[in-house]
């Protein structure tokens, strides 16, 4: 087993103070599946290592340690000290690894990847925690988060009374901070029940006393309390740190979560107080996001660290691969149209989808934010329940507040790299191009389709360059991507637009020809119908 020197770990690691100012720039693939291409400069990202137990039930443990790192955008490696069989209900079964191998595990893992923090959790023997101390001496960590572990919020015991003076003499003293619950504040006082915001300052108190640097009392237990306080000391004041209490029985992994939520934001290079009022506010705006979700049949469920699992409930009908097929009638919202002929912007959707549009597009250059977001909810579930896909205009906020299929950008809008940094994989994005190069970059930058136009004149977008229809074809020509024709479409020519006969044209997108007139429904029925003929 090799061992590896301090000057060796300061030299190549991030325990290095002057990290976070290195250069953060490389370069890599510009599309979704090839492989990465020339990388410029490497790049160090935060790296947090939980020393823990695994949790069968992923609330807690590791499971909410890599989740909760994940969350918050570091890396995170795990030496697993115990094996549990636990669920909603309580723990079943404890099986604690050979400390030998929890040796092991840690220098594989410090011997190898430089590591910011190290947060240890659930130690389930005290040969454990010596092997942990042991390492931490040939290691010299910089930044250490101690959330001493012993009984689930269950009740079942996690680490007995075995740990707790080598804890209180050894481990405790070395610990950048240590994140004790009620009870476990009191297991190493060896103190009665902690029952009010008083006897938590004394506890901190005592316990900062033991030789950590910072003590935070997690309040998440206190009786009789409306708000969840913590009491956060650091040797000369007390913090009294308050979120709103979640009403929820989904708080299984409350602590683990904070703790290495804690070690995420001091890998990324955040003081200790900022850290710690970060990290509570997650895990306050994870618990109430979770509050109503259900797992399990017993009395302590695990939260959703990742804030997204809800989003699949609300919309079961929804496509997740974009089917470039659905460009065929693409209907392109206009405020001025809808205020003209005196509809609401759903009311225009409904039409539109009822008569064969196979894509809607808001694009909603004057309406207010919080009436945009409101039509753009109510439009997504009439999308959704007819299975068409709903596109964005330029506005990623609204796109992504109301969970829209994707956006559309045009040339001086936001570049398409940071919007698909922003939406991630599964939006579509597509992209206004009058050129070949354009289109090209498209592809690179990872849209999904590109709209080409104007092909015709139109009335509906300010000193707009027309391409025409050879204009268009030459774009097709050189786009991988799938291809709409837009500007100044309608009956009379949309089928000469199709009949340009290439592969990759999929559709035309109207906004005039649907929504400038009396009925959407009829005129959508027309040119699908010219449309299918064409496509024919
Ligand atoms: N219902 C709740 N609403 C908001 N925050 C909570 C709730 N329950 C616990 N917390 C917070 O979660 C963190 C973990 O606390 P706690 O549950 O006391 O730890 P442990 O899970 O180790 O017992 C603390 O910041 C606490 O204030
Ligand atoms: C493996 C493991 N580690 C820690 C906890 C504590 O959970 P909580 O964060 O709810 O106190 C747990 N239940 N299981
Ligand atoms: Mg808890």
């Amino acid at each position: 087993m090799s061992v590896v020197s301090a000057e060796f770990l300061s030299s190549c690691s991030l325990f290095s103070p002057s990290f976070q100012k290195q250069p953060r720039v490389f370069r890599r693939s510009n599309r979704r599946n090839s492989p990465p291409v020339l990388v410029a400069e490497m790049v160090r990202v935060p790296h947090v290592l939980t020393v823990a137990g695994s949790d069968s039930s992923a609330g807690a443990g590791i499971q909410a340690d890599l989740k909760a790192c994940a969350a918050r955008g570091v890396y995170c490696s795990t030496v697993i000290t115990a094996v549990t069989a636990q669920n909603t209900v309580g723990v079943q079964g404890v099986h604690a690894v050979p400390e030998d191998f929890v040796g092991e595990q840690l220098k594989s893992v410090l011997s190898d990847m430089p590591v910011d923090v190290v947060k240890t959790g659930m130690l389930p023997s005290e040969a454990i925690v010596q092997v942990l101390l042991q390492t931490l001496d040939e290691f010299h960590c910089q930044a250490l988060v101690v959330d001493p572990v012993m009984v689930s919020t269950s009740g079942d015991v996690l680490a007995g009374p075995s740990i707790l003076s080598s804890f209180r003499e050894k481990l405790l003293p070395k610990a950048d901070l240590v994140t004790p619950n009620l009870k476990e504040a009191s297991a190493l006082l060896g103190c009665p029940q902690i029952q009010t915001l008083a006897d938590m300052r004394s506890a901190a108190k005592l316990i900062y006393n033991m030789g950590p640097q910072h003590v935070l009392i997690k309040g998440g237990d206190l009786p009789a309390s409306s708000d969840a306080v913590d009491i956060f000391y650091d040797g000369e004041t007390f913090y009294e740190l308050c979120s709103s209490r979640i009403k929820t029985s989904n708080t299984h992994g409350t602590g683990c979560t904070l703790a290495s939520s804690i070690a995420a934001e001091l890998a990324k290079g955040f003081p200790m107080l900022p850290a710690i009022k970060v990290a509570k506010r997650y895990v306050e705006t994870a618990l109430d996001y979770s509050k109503d979700i259900v797992f399990g049949n017993g009395p302590q469920g695990p939260f959703d660290h990742v804030i997204k699992l809800k989003n699949n409930i609300s919309s079961p009908s929804r496509k997740l691969v974009f089917n470039p097929d659905d460009l065929l009638l693409y209907a392109v919202t206009d405020s001025g149209m809808n205020r003209k002929w005196n509809r609401s912007i759903t009311d225009a959707v409904k039409g539109a989808i009822e008569g064969g549009a196979t894509i809607i597009q808001l694009r909603e250059k004057d309406t207010d934010t919080r009436d945009f977001l409101q039509s753009a909810k109510s439009c997504l579930e009439l999308c959704r329940s007819h299975g068409v896909p709903l596109i964005i205009n330029d506005r990623i906020d609204v796109a992504l507040a109301c969970d829209a299929d994707g956006v559309h950008v045009g040339q001086s809008d936001m570049p398409v790299s940071v919007v698909r940094a922003l939406v991630g994989t599964e939006k579509i994005i597509g992209v206004s191009c009058k050129t070949p190069e354009q289109a090209e970059k498209a592809w690179m930058d990872s849209a999904d389709y590109i709209g080409c136009g104007g092909v015709y004149p139109t009335n509906t977008k300010a000193n707009n360059i027309t391409v025409g229809l050879d204009g268009l074809k030459k774009v097709c020509l050189n786009s991988k991507l799938p291809v709409v024709a837009i500007g100044g479409i309608g009956i009379s020519n949309a089928h000469s637009v199709i009949e340009i006969g290439v592969p990759n044209l999929k559709g035309v997108a109207v906004v005039s020809a649907l929504f400038d007139t009396e009925c959407v429904l009829t005129e959508a029925r027309k040119l699908h119908a010219v449309l299918s003929d064409a496509a024919k």
